[in-house]
């Protein structure tokens, strides 16, 4: 079942230009210059229930703004959005208890009240059972250890705390698909870990489909099998990380540490295999071939030369997407 159908959205936002001047002001008044940007440019998804996608581009990709047209919040200035069966704009009122969404930018919780009073008005909005909201928030409360939260108001907690509990007011009606733009951004390793962690379980256990955005690779590599890239309003790759990671890395990449200093000379000649030295004593073969040539070229240099260390270096997801966007590699 598709989730999210979006087929040629298109979102365009007219950017204003001041003239120079007094004169220019004046004239502002009346005529203003603009030019039309498309931050959205006629993109098609569908997403599956249960599936975890990683949405990911450069700053100003068109991650958010897509985003806002997926909750609703924004309208497209073309194309069409199936969410949840229904037009999030159109439907909003009905549409917003099948979502859950959280900008890590922005918070759901009001500042000066507890955040159970915040969770308490929520489960109001919702329409949330005592019964349902008992069964399913003990073990949200729980796993995101944000019990000893509840009673503190908001403007007190450090960001992680906070985004614990935004993470957890998003999921008070469970919903069957949820939308982060960001959630883990300035949060320290251990409670990205923890987050990600709780997204997995509410993935499996209720087969909640989720939409990430991201600048933190690292919680894609961990949570997504399909990544979607955005460049410039324009989706560039929609498949699995693991193709894209192979699509993009050509082979793999064989360091090798040496206790004595080591010439080309020293250094056996296979087919598909280039050196480049590193330092005096560390060199860096690159294997474009198959998974074999690696071990070939492990015992031939490590029959010859003593070394110290080797090492199989995998491309991480951080390097291939830079390496897009650097290189403008055409992905399909
Ligand atoms: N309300 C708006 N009015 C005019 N231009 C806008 C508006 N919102 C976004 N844009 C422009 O649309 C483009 C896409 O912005 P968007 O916020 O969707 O990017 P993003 O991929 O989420 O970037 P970031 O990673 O920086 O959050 C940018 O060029 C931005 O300046």
């Amino acid at each position: 079942m598709n989730v999210i159908e979006v087929q040629n959205l298109r979102k365009e936002f007219k950017s204003y230009s001041s003239r120079s001047g007094l004169s220019g002001a004046f004239r502002d008044l009346f005529t203003r210059n603009y030019k039309v940007l498309a931050a959205v440019d006629n993109i098609s998804l569908t997403v599956r229930q249960g599936e975890m996608v990683g949405y990911i581009g450069e700053n100003g990709a068109g991650k958010s703004t897509t985003i806002k047209m997926l909750t609703g919040i924004l309208t497209p200035t073309a194309g069409s959005i199936t969410v949840n069966g229904m037009n999030p704009h159109k439907q909003r009122e009905e549409f917003v208890r099948t979502i859950g969404v959280v900008f890590g930018q922005r918070s759901q919780l009001w500042w000066d009240i507890a955040v159970q009073e915040s969770f308490r008005l929520l489960k109001k909005v919702y329409r949330v059972s005592d019964e349902d909201y008992n069964r399913h928030m003990g073990h949200v409360i729980e796993t995101l250890e944000i019990g000893p939260l509840l009673d503190k108001p908001v403007r007190k907690l450090s960001l992680g705390q906070r985004m614990r509990c935004e993470l957890a007011a998003a999921l008070i009606h469970n919903p069957p698909l949820l939308f982060l733009d960001e959630p883990t951004i300035g949060l320290d390793v251990l409670v990205k870990l923890k987050i990600r962690k709780f997204l997995k379980e509410i993935n499996e256990q209720y087969k909640t489909t989720i939409l990430l955005t991201t600048h933190d690779l690292t919680d894609i590599e961990a949570l997504c099998e399909r990544v979607v890239l955005l460049d410039e309003g324009k989706i560039i790759y929609d498949g699995k990380l693991n193709q894209l990671q192979a699509q993009a890395v050509e082979g793999k990449q064989v360091e090798f540490d040496f206790l004595k200093v080591i010439t080309n000379a020293d250094l056996p000649t296979i087919q598909n295999v280039t050196w480049e030295q590193k330092d005096a004593t560390t060199w860096l073969a690159f294997v474009n071939g198959d998974e074999q040539l690696v071990s070939q070229i492990i015992r031939d240099v490590i029959q010859k030369n003593p070394i110290k260390n080797v090492r199989i270096n995998e491309v991480s997801t951080e390097e291939i997407v830079r390496k897009i966007y650097e290189e403008g590699m055409a992905l399909s």
